[in-house]
């Protein structure tokens, strides 16, 4: 049987990155072997407001956040693409960049997973690459109960239990990712930065350093 190598993708709009997205990376590249997870900061991501923080900021905080971790690796592509980030695109983008010898793994927290059927084209995604669904506390089951049938049908017939199966397909299988449960937002903790309290030990201390020097999240700054 053949493997494929397969590389996570894990897009955000990292304002800022946080232990809930390093950690999902971390366990899910574990569970399923990645050799590599490429975080995708998005230049102007779709289905909402424009984020707090500049571009360049969200991606140098991603920067300093996997610093030292040779498998994780900083994707700059939506950032330079000009125009709305859509995820198919970026992973049409990353498609023909990776090879036919890789699949890629499309990372989603259970927020980002029950609004799939709102994202662009969703169902091309799953012809470029697999979906790995994580859970998230306060965003529900997966899969989410609303989806609509069409997608639940997809769930059902492309749902993979076994982890190592994901490496004999390029694309198109959808599996659920136990990881650790991480109570940590981007936005909470944009309201502590901004409200004067502490956001120590939520995210790494090199990006609170950055947020800091560069007066990210203050009432008066970005
Ligand atoms: N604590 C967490 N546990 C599991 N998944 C997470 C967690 N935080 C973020 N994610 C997932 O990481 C991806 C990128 O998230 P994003 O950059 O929007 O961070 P966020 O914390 O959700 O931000 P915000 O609070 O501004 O909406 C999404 O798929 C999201 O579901
Ligand atoms: O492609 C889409 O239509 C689409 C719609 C909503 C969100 N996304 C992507 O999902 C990721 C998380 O988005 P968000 O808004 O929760 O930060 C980020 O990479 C977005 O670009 C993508």
């Amino acid at each position: 049987m053949k493997n494929f190598r397969l590389i996570g993708v894990l897009g955000g709009t990292f304002d800022p990155v946080h232990y809930g997205h390093l950690r999902i990376a971390e366990e899910v590249a574990e569970a399923l072997g990645l050799a590599e997870v490429r975080f995708v900061p998005a230049g102007h991501p779709p289905l909402r407001g424009a984020p707090a923080a500049a571009a360049e900021h969200r991606a140098q905080m991603v920067r300093l956040a996997i610093a030292g971790n040779p498998r994780f690796i900083l994707e700059r592509c939506e950032i330079e693409r000009p125009g709305t980030s859509y995820t198919v695109d970026t992973l049409d983008t990353l498609r023909r960049a990776v090879g036919p010898q890789a699949a890629l793994c499309l990372i989603l927290g259970g927020d980002a997973a029950a609004r799939l059927p709102a994202w662009s084209r969703w169902r091309r995604l799953l012809e470029l690459a697999h979906l790995v669904l994580v859970r998230r506390p306060g965003s529900g089951e997966i899969p989410a109960p609303d989806w609509p049938a069409e997608l639940a049908r997809q769930w059902e017939e492309r749902r993979l239990d076994a982890p190592l199966e994901l490496a004999h397909n390029p694309a198109g299988r959808m599996i659920c990712v136990a990881t650790t449960a991480l109570a940590i937002s981007a936005s909470s903790i944009r309201d502590l930065l901004r409200s004067g309290r502490s956001a120590r030990y939520l995210l790494p201390d090199s990006v609170l350093d950055y947020i800091e020097v560069n007066r990210l999240y203050t009432p008066g700054g970005g």
